[in-house]
Formats: C-alpha cells, structure tokens, sequence
C-alpha cells in the first residue's frame, strides 16, 4: 500500500433521519449537527461520546456509506473498511474460507493468498478453531478473526467499533501495535467506544460527541480534562434532574414536534459530498497548511461486511434511543452558524472557489448573524465569512431581509422550509419586509424569555423543539396544569399553537427541572416582581453574553464572580450572579 498524506477535513456536515414514533408519526431528527474538523491521516481517534451521540452516522459518512444531508467531506481513503462481525451466511464458512473469500474480493492475487491466509490465521490466534465453522465461535473469536483479516489488508481507513474490547487484554494490545504499524504507513485510525478508559491510552486524538454535535476534538488530555468535569457536574446533580436533563437533550434534536410534510421529510440536497482530488489539492496547496499530496477520493465499497445496513441502523435505533430515554448525555449547543464560520472559511473558500457547485452558492450572501458561542476544536479553520456558512449550509440565527427578497427565497438559501420560517418568526402570511430581521433557528430559551418580558396576556407560542415539559419547567408550573389551563388530554403540541399559561406562571428559568417545577406551583405572577435571583444554573443553549443579558449584569462581573477565564460554560454549571 502506497503512503497517505493529508487531512480528512469535515465541514459543517449535518445528518437528519426520518423516525416514526409507534403511533406513526413522523419527526426529523438531527443525528449529526454542524460537524466540523480536521483530522490528520496516520492518527489513530477516539470517537467518544453517549448512546446516540452520531459516532456511527459519522462512520458511515467517513466511509462513504451515507450522504450526510448537508456539508463537505474530504478525505483520502482507496481502502476503507470497518470492523463488523461475519454475517449469519458467512458463518458457514471456516475461518480460512472466509478469510480466504474475502481477500479474494478485495482482490489479492491467488499467487499471495496462501501467504496472507497464513499470516492472518496466526495473528488471530484462533489455533485449530480457524478451519472450523464460524458459528461455533466465541465473539471474541470473531473479532480476533475479522480484525486479523482487516489489519493484514493495510487499509487507508478503518473503522473499529465497540466491539474489539471483548477480545482478551495480551490481543488487544498486540492489535494496537500492528495499528502503530499502519499509522506509520498513513492509516487514519478511527475506533468508536463508550469505554473511554480502553482507549485513552492508544489514541493521538479525541472526537467527543454529545447528541450530534462536536464537544470537543483534540489531544486526549484536554478532551479528557472537560469530558470528566462535564459528566461530574451532571452525576452531581439528583438522579430525577440528571434524568430530566438527559431527556431535554434527547428531545431537542427532533427538528420538529408534529408530523412533518413530505416536504420536510426529503432530505436536502447536499452541498457537495466528496471533492475530487484535484480540488482538494489545489485547496490544501492555497492554504499553504501542508505539502501533503493527495490520492485518489473514491472509497472502495468495502466487502468486508454483507449484513444489510438497513436492518443494522434499526437495530441500531431501538437500542440508542431505549437507553438514551432511561439515561444518557447532554446537549450542549455551543456552535453557532457565525462561530463555525469563523472555524470553516479558511478550508471552504478554497473548496468553494474551485468547485461550480459552491461558486455559485457564494453570491448568497446571508447578511446578519449573530454569535452564540463558540468551541474548542484544535485543528480549525482560520477566519470566516457567512456567505461561505451558508454555502456550507452552515445557518445563521437570523437574516435582514434584502430588498425584493421573498420568504420562500430565503427559505430556499438556508434549506427552511417555509413553515418553520413561519413559525419561528411568528407569521401569519409569507409578507416580509426590507430589513426585517428573520429568525433562522427555534430557540426554547429565546421565545420563552421574549414571552415573559413582553407584558400582555399570558400565553407562549410553541416553538419547534418544545415540549409541554420544557414549557412547564420553564414557567415554573406543573405539567398538569399546563396541561389543564390548555384542555389537553396527553403532552403533544404543535409548532405554531399558543398555550394558556396559569395564572401561577413565573419569570421562566430554564434550568428547572421538571420535578423541581411541579414543587413549585405556587409563584409570582408573571406581573409581579420576580425574586432576587443570586445563581444561575447553565441551561442548553446559554451563552455567558445570553445570560449577562438576561440579568442585566456585565459579561466580565460574571466572570469574574465565576472566575471564568474563558467564556465556555457547561450544561448544569452553577454560575453566581453578580
Ligand atoms: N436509520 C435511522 N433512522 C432513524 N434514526 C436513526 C437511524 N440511525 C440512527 N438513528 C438515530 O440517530 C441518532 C444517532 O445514532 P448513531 O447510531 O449514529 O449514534 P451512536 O453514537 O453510534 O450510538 P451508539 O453508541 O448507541 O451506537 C440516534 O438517536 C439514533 O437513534
């Protein structure tokens, strides 16, 4: 195998499925959200993160397997396979007639079968289990078997998934050291796993993913460093907040709460998927980044695994999004469209100067934006510009509507349909005027605090990922009453519709827990003058600008009182008020 140089560079890449819950309604939900980086070849990364965090949508993006919905990917890999365990059919099969019918298919000349058969089955270690049928194996055995294969086929980009870790511990090392081998070779080494500690030791870097989105990407020291101190501040919390806060995160990546159109379910175009190798050629030369020399962008389909993928991604569905409901992660949304920017221009101008595709996006300018937050991310791009965010279908919050500029053109820029556009700026009719400015994102926090400043009569306007329980918490009024005030018989609410607020509805707090609310019935109106509030627990979506806003205190007491050195924030972390 020839040596690989180069980057993978992942920009903006979002991926949206189709769920349906059991009573058949339909809901996008955002697997992978704004994914940005890049990441060397001949490193070997940890994909870490929770149940349903998107590490798997991402393989099978890396891997060429799936189209993400929006975004660029590019990277270099003429070999690319991962480790999935032999298909029922292939059990049959010895493990030299496997091994031998896969190498055949990847195309290894007969002359140097024998020789590759041997060498594998003595690295599996497998002794006289190797010509017997597969289905008699252990599952260690079977990844000792499919690994082996996999290792011995230098592949310029693997994928190793949880599975490796049931393999005895003298194995397991002995597989990381034939990695080292690869890595020297080019390699680009990606092993998935909720067993962070397995692995820390062996890998170059970190992917840390919590519902979709990138926490962190970086050395194992620092993504370790805010990994441990985010779970800690969660598991400090009592069991029915850590509980409640797992399952806002959980809720708030379905893009919407009704059922959805077809317009809506049609996945949107993406911006472009792989770039041919002269493109990123001319792209990593102009950056001046590295001299690396890039070869050919077509990953081989691998021939590895023959299960039918469908079956493996519902499979896949029902046990994610069954543990994720008892307990798992956090959403943290700390990238903003303008933020991402910041981090994409410098690689994406390049890709879009010389692909058509994008050329043509770059006159489409969108004209505000604002910033929320921005993250950590070691291998970023330098400076931006939003029309590169919005040729990347990377979004804004807003947008000023330009003169002649019609919703449904906007709509169409940024890939909104019209009804959320509707929604979320709270339209009657698709009237828009010149210098308007339009709202691009649902925001819970945001419409909720808008409604409790704005005197008048106490209602919300449900916005696209509320729910009935976040509105409650953020009231401070129980489920039940919302729910009674409201005549309604279950939790289901739909985008658009305006909710009665009990007449016990306080200043929201965004933080609250569902439980904590339900204790706390009897408030302030709305009208009345809200308590002195002395903390602030960090609620999704809460920036430090955010919250000094609300508050009406400076961004720089805040941190001072929170000895805050930078202006990251964690989901839960208490924050005291100036
Ligand atoms: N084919 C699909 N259709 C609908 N939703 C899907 C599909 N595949 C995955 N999902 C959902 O997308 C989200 C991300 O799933 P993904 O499998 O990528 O996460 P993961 O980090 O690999 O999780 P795990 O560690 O549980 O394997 C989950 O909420 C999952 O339920």
């Amino acid at each position: 195998m020839s040596g690989v140089r180069g980057k993978w560079k992942l920009i903006g890449i979002s991926h949206q499925y189709e769920t349906v819950s059991k009573k058949g309604q339909k809901r996008e939900l955002l697997a992978l959200d704004r994914v940005s980086l890049t990441q060397s070849y001949g490193e070997i990364v940890g994909l870490i993160g929770g149940e349903g965090a998107g590490k798997t949508t991402l393989a099978h993006i890396l891997l060429d397997r799936l189209t993400p919905t929006e975004g660029l990917v590019t990277g270099s890999a003429d070999r690319a396979c991962w480790l999935r365990l032999p298909n029922r059919r292939s059990e049959e099969r010895t493990g030299e007639g496997y091994v031998t019918h896969q190498l055949t298919k990847w195309g290894i000349s007969r002359k140097k079968l024998p020789q590759m058969v041997e060498k594998i089955a003595e690295f599996a270690e497998l002794g006289e289990l190797f010509f017997q049928r597969i289905r008699s194996y252990s599952k260690a055995e079977k990844v000792q078997l499919e690994i082996s294969l996999l290792l011995h086929l230098a592949p310029t980009l693997i994928y190793i998934d949880d599975s490796l870790l049931t393999v005895k511990e003298d194995f397991y090392i002995k597989v990381f050291l034939f990695l080292e081998k690869l890595k020297e070779l080019g390699s680009s080494i990606w092993i998935e796993t909720n067993h962070v500690k397995r692995i820390e030791g062996y890998c170059d870097k970190l992917l840390w993913l919590e519902f979709g989105q990138v926490k962190y990407h970086g050395s194992v020291t620092d993504v370790l460093t805010h990994y441990y101190e985010y779970y800690f501040q969660i598991q400090r919390r009592p069991f029915e907040q850590q509980q409640s806060f797992w399952q806002k995160g959980y809720r708030g990546q379905y893009l919407s709460q009704e059922p959805v159109s077809k317009e809506i379910i049609e996945p949107r175009r993406p911006v472009l998927k792989l770039v041919s190798s002269a493109e990123q050629e001319d792209m990593e030369k102009a950056q001046s980044r590295d001299a690396s020399t890039t070869e050919t962008l077509a990953m081989e389909e691998p021939v590895i695994e023959e299960q039918e993928q469908s079956e493996d991604r519902l499979a896949d569905l029902s046990r994610a999004q069954k543990n994720r409901l008892v307990m798992k992660q956090a959403n943290l949304k700390l990238l903003s469209g303008v933020a991402l920017a910041c981090l994409l221009v410098g690689g994406a101008f390049f890709a879009l100067k010389h692909s058509p595709i994008m050329a043509g996006k770059q006159q489409t300018a969108p004209t505000t934006s604002s910033v929320t937050n921005s993250q950590p991310n070691s291998d970023t791009f330098p400076t931006s510009s939003s029309s590169a965010a919005t040729a990347l279908g990377v979004v804004p919050e807003t947008h000023q509507v330009q003169r002649g500029e019609t919703l449904s053109q906007i709509g169409d820029r940024y890939g909104i349909s019209l009804r959320k556009l509707r929604s979320w700026n709270q339209l009657e009719t698709d009237q828009i005027s010149e210098g308007q400015v339009l709202k691009l994102r649902a925001s819970v926090e945001t419409s909720i605090t808008t409604a409790i400043a704005t005197p008048g009569p106490l209602t919300y306007q449900v916005k696209g990922g509320d729910t009935l329980l976040d509105i409650a918490a953020a009231y401070g009024v129980s489920l039940d009453a919302l729910q009674a005030v409201n005549q309604l018989s279950d939790e289901r609410i739909y985008t658009g519709a305006t909710l009665r607020l009990p007449d016990t509805a306080k200043a929201p707090t965004t933080n609250q827990s569902s439980e904590e609310s339900k204790e706390s019935t009897v408030a302030p109106t709305p009208t009345s003058t809200p308590e002195p509030v002395t903390q602030h627990i960090v609620a999704k979506g809460d920036t430090l600008y955010a919250i000094a806003k609300t508050y009406g205190v400076e961004v720089m007491d805040l941190q001072k009182a929170n000895h805050l050195q930078t202006e990251q924030l964690y989901l839960g972390q208490e924050l005291i008020l100036p």
